[in-house]
């Protein structure tokens, strides 16, 4: 039996298992086989079973950005309107068949959108060019999810299922959990907060399952089962998101404005070119960059000309961001922040 069919197997006994206190331990021990044929799947060791890469585009600029929808949603048109790349954009579906980099300039920062073929259920499990897509956006730094507006709010849903699937984890926050590996010793569980959607009988199950003899747990957080089996897995990524809703020319106000009310979430309408330039802010503060400017001594610095840096960022990354060499002879820095700034650094 192949990986795809052992998937649905577990998947089918899952739907069959009434959801309850009694099977809930058993449940989770379903769970966790899923999630390790899944990784099988989509991060194979061997070459056998290929897939799990994504496009062959290089990175550039200071972070990229992916576009993932369901064909003909207005993907490439979007690209075409924001950067000076033309993506081919039509009304059948399948346009695009492979993934198109643009550039999109905002406030000195060099952002890479990446157009890409529109996906349909089951892109995970291999179906079209799906996979390689969903690959593709386990790489960007935020992921714009675009919707048809007209279209039935069901998309939504299937998107997520598809991107959930490959180990991407939207708008979350990677689970306060410290696991660490031992060489003897047996299994020590802490918890600083009560565990109320998982227990310690689960987790020990699950621990077994994986084979796994002798670690410590901290739980800082109140997990579920699946964001534990996620911390085991280990190559889950946590990726901001954004939603899009396209083609807002063609609904109603009220609708849009319903929308438009809900969390990350961004209306417009490529055609008519409506709220471009906030989706744009939107993207750019979803990205949380930092702008850093360099200077000679007793020069002031160019700024139309920053060093653009995600979050986190360290002075090693700015020296890489200048030249490659500079690190490595690299003895100190001098660096200046706004007030604002450091209580946000804070
Ligand atoms: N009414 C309306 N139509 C739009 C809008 N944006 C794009 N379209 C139309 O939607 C159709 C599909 O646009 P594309 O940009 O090719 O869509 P895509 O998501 O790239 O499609 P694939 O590459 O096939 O996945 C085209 O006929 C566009 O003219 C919009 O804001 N409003
Ligand atoms: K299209
Ligand atoms: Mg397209």
């Amino acid at each position: 039996m192949g990986i795809v069919e052992k998937i649905k197997e577990i998947e089918d006994e899952m739907a069959r298992t009434q959801k309850n206190k009694a099977t809930e331990y058993h449940l989770g021990l379903l769970k966790a086989k899923l999630a390790r044929y899944r990784a099988q799947l989509l991060e194979p060791t061997g070459k056998s079973s290929g897939g799990g890469t994504g496009f062959d585009v290089q990175k550039s600029g200071d972070a990229r950005v992916a576009l993932i929808g369901f064909p003909s949603v207005g993907k490439s048109t979007l690209l075409s309107k924001c950067t000076h790349t033309q993506s081919e954009c039509a009304a059948y579906e399948f346009t695009t068949l492979t993934a198109i980099p643009g550039v999109l300039e905002y406030e000195g920062a060099r952002i890479q959108l990446l157009d890409l073929p529109g996906i349909v259920e089951g892109a995970s499990q291999g179906r079209g060019r799906g996979r390689q897509v969903v690959a593709t956006a386990k790489t960007a730094d935020l992921i714009l999810i675009m919707l048809d507006a007209t279209k039935s709010d069901e998309q939504r849903r299937l998107l997520e299922i598809e991107l959930d699937a490959v180990g991407i984890r939207l708008n979350k926050q990677k689970p306060d959990v410290v696991f660490k590996r031992k060489t003897t010793g047996g299994i020590t569980i802490n918890k600083t907060v009560p565990l109320t959607r998982t227990d310690e009988k689960t987790i020990r199950s699950i621990l077994a399952s994986y084979k796994l003899h002798n670690c410590d747990v901290m739980i800082r957080e109140d997990i579920t089962t699946d964001e534990f089996i996620d911390v085991l897995i280990g190559t889950r990524k946590y990726v901001p998101c954004l939603y899009v809703y396209n083609k807002i020319d063609a609904i109603s106000l009220e609708q849009m404005d319903k929308f438009a009310r809900e969390d990350h979430t961004v209306v417009i309408s490529c055609e008519l070119g409506l709220n471009l330039d906030y989706l744009i802010e939107r993207i750019w503060e979803e990205l949380g960059l930092v702008k850093v400017y360099t200077k000679k001594r007793g020069a002031h610095p160019d700024l139309a000309d920053p060093i653009c840096l995600r979050k986190g960022a360290t002075v090693e990354g700015v020296c890489n961001g200048i030249h490659r060499s500079l690190a490595a002879n690299f003895r100190y820095a001098l660096v200046w922040v706004s007030a604002e700034r450091l209580r946000l650094l804070d």
